[in-house]
């Protein structure tokens, strides 16, 4: 089963390493390479353009692909959407000069929109009573209000920098995008397929969380219980050696509650208390 990543640019590197943290290491490294194995002899990797990973999918170059949600509707195939991978993330935005005549969608009635989205542009002015020239651009989008080829663009913002460097401000949203997970319909519920999207649904659950353990005094552990936040109820375990007057407690909890957390644990009676990183949550 061939997987479909970016194969440079801003998606590249998090996309490999959420593959490696998912225990899908690529053998001999993913630098300039077209084509990849995995450590699981049933899964390789495909790197194409971010722009390139949706047909690639749908016409079954690759079963599964990784790249951005404004890429797949771009595209326009149909593909099933697995899981939001949280990185990439982006709004696609209508912008206009900032002291310009545009300030509405409707002011662009005779207007003209410039960008590298031309079939997300026409599907946002689809159901909205203005029908602007749409004019693809391929690069520097955010130069063109100014150079008289558009009195608008729909362009990719993150920080919004771009954007204040250009004199531009937003006019609308059109579509908020992050990198997913997208798998060809007719495979989508594949075995295969869900192993690697349960294993890379598991690195996302790890992340931002941290797993404790410490021991209890048997008779302080309701105190104990009371303070931690975590998911589900804690473990608790006998000690061995530890002459039954004490227990084991092991529980996972959201990093930023860990200060606290631990603050309070220790009011409650709780010592040795470990804190460690999780690689991988498969709830
Ligand atoms: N500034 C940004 N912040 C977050 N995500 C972005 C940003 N720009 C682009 N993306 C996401 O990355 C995808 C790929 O962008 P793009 O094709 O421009 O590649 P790139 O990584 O910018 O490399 P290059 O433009 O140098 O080829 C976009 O479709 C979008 O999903
Ligand atoms: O809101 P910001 O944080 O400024 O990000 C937005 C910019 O990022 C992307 O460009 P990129 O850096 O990929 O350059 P490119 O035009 O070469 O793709 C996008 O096309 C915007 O121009
Ligand atoms: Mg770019």
């Amino acid at each position: 089963m061939r997987i479909a990543v970016p194969n440079k640019g801003r998606l590249h590197d998090p996309a490999v390493e959420l593959l490696e943290r998912a225990g899908l290491h690529i053998e001999g490294g993913a630098d300039r390479k077209l084509y990849a194995d995995t450590v699981d002899p049933d899964v390789s990797v495909l790197f194409a353009r971010a722009a390139d990973i949706p047909e690639y999918v749908a016409d079954d170059a690759a079963a599964l692909g990784v790249t951005g949600l404004d890429q797949v509707r771009e595209s326009r195939v149909d593909l099933a959407d697995l899981l939001d991978l949280d990185f990439g993330r982006c709004r696609l935005v209508l912008a206009a000069p900032e002291d310009g005549p545009v300030d509405s969608v409707d002011a662009l009635a005779n207007g003209t929109v410039a960008t590298e989205f031309p079939n997300i542009a026409e599907d946002y002015f689809a159901d909205k009573p203005v029908s602007p020239e749409i004019v693809e651009v391929s690069g520097a989008t955010e130069l063109t209000p100014h150079v008289e080829i558009a009195d608008a663009i729909i362009d990719i913002t993150s920080t919004g920098t771009t954007l204040r460097m250009n004199r531009l401000v937003v006019v609308d949203e059109v579509l908020e995008s992050s990198v997913h997970l997208f798998a060809d319909p007719n495979v989508a519920d594949d075995p295969k397929v869900r192993q690697v999207a349960t294993a890379l649904e598991s690195v996302l659950a790890a992340d931002g969380k941290r797993y404790l353990m410490m021991n209890v005094p048997r008779d302080r552990l309701p105190d104990a219980e009371d303070v931690i936040p975590g998911m589900g109820g804690p473990t608790v375990m006998d000690i061995d050696n530890g002459g039954g007057e004490k227990v084991a407690v092991h529980v996972v909890v959201d990093e930023r509650e860990v200060f606290e957390t631990i603050t309070r644990l220790k009011d409650a009676g709780a010592s040795d208390i470990l804190v460690t990183e999780i690689e991988r949550l498969v709830e």
